[in-house]
């Protein structure tokens, strides 16, 4: 355990109105109190808050005016004592508040130490630690949301309960075969082993189906924009873009000779991609043929596919709804303006029960319908983050899959009636897996690779 004093400015680096500098540990009220003229800190009442001044102790002279609270472990962040100093905004005086903190004999924490000592002191377990991360980070109110669930140990709950049902499932029938009371015993344990691993598997492949939509809540909803030349596909990037553009957020890396936007719509978080690769899609369904462009199109989450209700269909526009049969997308119907002569009915039919949206983009119409119709493809009926559990962090999805998988070497085994033995050691390998989700079984070199892409200071 570790148990030095550390110290870090927990607010953003640059100017600012206020300015928080942190401390947690033994030493935290001590330090902050040799340093602070005003009330003795020492003797003050646990979470409260005192007006003063940091006197400089190689001049004499008075650094910075400030609030300080003082928090007694154990009901603090991070467990321990927690003192915060809040400063003017100035980028001087923060840092000079720092070094008189540092020449005390605090030590200056690592990125996402406070947060560490959280879990290392068992306030939170690991994926709630990194659900605060994953809430710095959120873009939109539903990524947000999912974090602050997470935070709450909605996930952490879940995985315990099905640990804790394997682990007595185990139990069970280690007693059964100590003790048998009927002849039968080794074969109701199989039955017992069955039934509970076919329920733990059940629910952990609800987890990762969902976590698909966590996924999408993260990095967007990666939505493809097709069709043939000049039927509106630019116009309804534009509208999709101008609409939202509120919310569109910029995220590094993006290529910008590909044409991506970040939009928002109706809380689902699209990343709009303009076709540009198959921007002609005569010549990507006839070139490159149409497998290897259902391949470009199944990497996307969604399609919006555009055809101009003033030209009749053609053999092109067939193509495209053989490429994108049995994906999930959305047919628009632009241009509704002009006189019609597409034919819906066979648009409707080819469509296979997907929704068709008419739209005139030229001014602006049916672009509430088309939002509605994003946000109900991909929630449909249950938008309401509320009612599930969302797995959006890589590592705990990967950890998913490994259990998923033991269970199912467990299962494989219970049809061949292999010994009992034999099944827990999977059954064992599964409670492993899910026990490192939540840092139960997690090694000390994962959980400081984990805190370390913290912020500083958190
Ligand atoms: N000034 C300030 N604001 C902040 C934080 C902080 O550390 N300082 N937080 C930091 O990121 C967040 C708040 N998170 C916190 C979570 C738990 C506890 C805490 O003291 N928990 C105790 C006692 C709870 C109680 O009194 O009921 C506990 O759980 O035992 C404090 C802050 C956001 N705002
Ligand atoms: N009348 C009418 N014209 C539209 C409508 N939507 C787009 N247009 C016009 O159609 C033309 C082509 O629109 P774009 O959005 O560039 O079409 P595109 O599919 O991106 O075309 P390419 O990139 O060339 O494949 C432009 O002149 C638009 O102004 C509409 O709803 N009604
Ligand atoms: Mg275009």
């Amino acid at each position: 355990m570790e148990t030095d004093t550390i110290t870090a400015i927990s607010t953003p680096i640059g100017e600012g109105a206020i300015a928080i500098v942190r401390l947690s540990g033994p030493e935290a009220i001590r330090i902050a109190d040799e340093l602070f003229r005003g009330k003795d800190l020492r003797s003050a009442d646990s979470h409260t808050i005192h007006y003063g001044k940091i006197i400089d102790p190689e001049t004499n002279e008075v650094a910075e005016e400030v609030m300080i609270s003082v928090m007694r472990g154990p009901k603090t962040f991070t467990r321990e004592d927690v003192v915060e100093i809040n400063c003017h905004g100035g980028m001087v005086a923060v840092n000079r508040v720092l070094e008189i903190i540092l020449s005390k004999g605090a030590r200056l924490a690592e990125p996402g130490e406070f947060t560490k000592r959280a879990f290392l002191n068992g306030r939170i377990d690991l994926s709630q630690a990194e659900a605060v991360m994953d809430l710095i980070r959120a873009k939109t109110d539903k990524a947000m949301s999912v974090a602050l669930k997470q935070m709450d140990g909605r996930l952490s709950s879940l995985i315990s309960r099905l640990r804790q049902e394997l682990l007595e499932t185990v139990a069970h029938v280690e007693v059964n075969i100590d003790y048998p009371e009927y002849d039968d015993v080794e074969e109701m344990s199989h039955e017992m082993m069955r039934k509970k691993t076919k329920e733990v598997h059940n629910e952990i492949e609800q987890l990762l189906e969902v976590a698909k939509q966590g996924k999408i809540l993260r990095e967007g909803l990666a939505t493809a924009i097709i069709g043939r030349p000049n039927v509106g596909k630019s116009s309804l990037m534009n509208t999709l873009v101008q609409e939202n553009k509120a919310i569109v957020t910029e995220v590094a890396g993006t290529t910008r000779d590909i044409i991506e936007e970040y939009v928002n719509v109706r809380g689902v978080p699209l990343k709009l991609v303009d076709t540009a690769g198959i921007r002609d899609t005569e010549d990507i369904v006839e070139k490159i043929g149409v497998e290897r462009s259902r391949k470009v199109l199944t990497e996307s989450d969604l399609i919006l596919f555009v055809l101009n209700n003033n030209e009749v269909l053609s053999d092109e526009d067939i193509k495209l709804f053989e490429a994108v049969s049995g994906l999930e997308y959305i047919v628009i119907i632009n241009k509704t303006d002009l006189p019609n002569k597409l034919n819906l009915e066979k648009v409707r039919e080819l469509a296979e029960g997907n929704p068709v949206i008419a739209t005139a983009l030229i001014n602006e119409a049916g672009v509430d319908e088309l939002e509605a119709a994003i946000a109900q493809t991909f929630f449909a009926g249950e938008i309401d983050t509320g009612d599930l559990t969302y797995v959006s962090n890589v590592r705990h999805i990967q950890l998913l899959k490994q259990a998923k998988k033991a269970l199912e070497d467990a299962m494989a085994s219970l049809e061949m009636s292999m010994p009992l033995d034999i099944i827990q050691i999977d059954v064992t390998r599964t409670w492993e897996f899910l026990g490192e989700i939540i840092g139960d079984t997690a090694s000390d070199s994962l959980i400081d690779q984990l805190f370390s892409q913290f912020c500083l200071g958190k």
